[in-house]
């Protein structure tokens, strides 16, 4: 990376790493120390009103980048910037111009109504008393919080809580928001409720959203690039589209013919099921369906054909698995 496309990143890392020393018990007296490699040269760069989303399987490494990046956590080696700022170094000032949210967790005062935990952060953050008000009232309207503004943390269901949290790292108008698992357990109703706020703090102020997620229709409706991390490395950063020619996945065309025919022959594409007259071709994604078609038409007594997308959690499973073969 050049020091300018670093100094130039909103969020921008270099080579980081994150070693962990980890002590295990393996006898009586017997200590086995073994290093974990969390995160491992680690270079990206997220550009001010981006939406990214930051996917990968268990234990590949998301967590502790989201937590280096707020300055929970610092960095074994390389270099790190949120908005100008080293996190780890002046985790206070950074915490005035980021918002994070933990799925699986809640910053919200568990035995208290909602309405207190907002109050905390209006003095927490010195929130200016108009800015605060004018932000808890596009929150309550958005995320509809209205009638969970009195209600104990405790007694809200997971969809609700969730909006509540959503708002509680919002008031302060952070520039960042940093979103671990922001659907987890979220019924179709929330989740879309959820990703329609994203979408729409995003395009009206220009948030900068890091995104980590197992729901990839999370990042389906609301990221245009993705990063792909696996063993603390980064193994795709793109388009989500372009996963599928990374992933060489491959799309199914679909034929009914007019009777019960052995596999057709056609080349390019292959056989790989046949109920009756019906048969699926696999052949690249990244081709046209086009020749084949014509081709089969040609030569074949064709009835009816549709072609069907990759499924992307099949192409990213399969990312997964042929980086762990290598
Ligand atoms: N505090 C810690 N001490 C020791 N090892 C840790 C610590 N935190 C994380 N790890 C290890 O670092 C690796 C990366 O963990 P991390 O939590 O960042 O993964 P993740 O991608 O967020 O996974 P998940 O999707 O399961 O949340 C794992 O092997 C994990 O066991």
């Amino acid at each position: 990376m050049t020091d300018g496309a670093f100094t130039e990143g909103f969020i921008a890392l270099e080579n980081v790493e994150k070693v962990f020393d980890v002590r295990k018990k393996t006898g009586f007296l017997k200590r086995e120390r073994r290093e974990v490699r969390a995160v491992d040269s680690l270079s990206f760069t997220v550009a001010c009103g981006e939406m990214v989303g930051y996917i990968g399987p268990n234990g590949a490494g998301k967590s502790t980048t989201i937590k280096m990046l707020t300055g929970i956590l610092t960095p074994s080696a390389g270099r790190l910037r949120v908005a100008g700022i080293d996190p780890s170094r002046e985790r206070r000032r950074l915490a005035h111009r980021i918002g994070v949210v933990f799925g699986q967790r809640t910053t919200l005062w568990w035995d208290l109504p909602l309405i207190d935990s907002y109050r905390l952060a209006h003095r927490m953050y010195r929130i200016p008393d108009a800015r605060y008000r004018e932000n808890l009232d596009r929150c309550v309207e958005l995320l509809e919080l209205e009638a969970l503004l009195d209600v104990p943390v405790r007694q809200l269901s997971l969809g609700q809580r969730m909006r509540g949290d959503i708002a509680a790292a919002l008031l302060h108008d952070p520039e960042v928001l940093y979103l671990d698992e922001p659907t987890i357990g979220l019924d179709v109703v929330s989740k879309a409720k959820v990703r329609g706020f994203l979408r729409e703090l995003n395009a009206e102020r220009a948030t900068t959203v890091l995104l980590t997620t197992h729901d990839l229709q999370d990042i389906e409706q609301l990221c245009s690039r993705v990063m792909v991390i696996d063993h603390g490395r980064l193994m795709y950063d793109g388009p989500l589209t372009g996963l599928h020619e990374a992933g060489e996945s491959e799309r199914t065309l679909v034929v009914d013919l007019e009777r019960e025919l052995p596999p057709v022959e056609v080349p390019s594409a292959r056989v790989v099921r046949v109920e009756g007259p019906r048969q699926w071709l696999a052949f690249p994604a990244g081709q046209s369906a086009a020749p084949l078609v014509a081709r089969l038409a040609a030569e074949y007594p064709l009835v009816d054909l549709s072609v069907r997308e990759p499924d992307i959690e099949a192409v990213i499973a399969k990312m997964y698995a042929e980086k762990a073969v290598s």
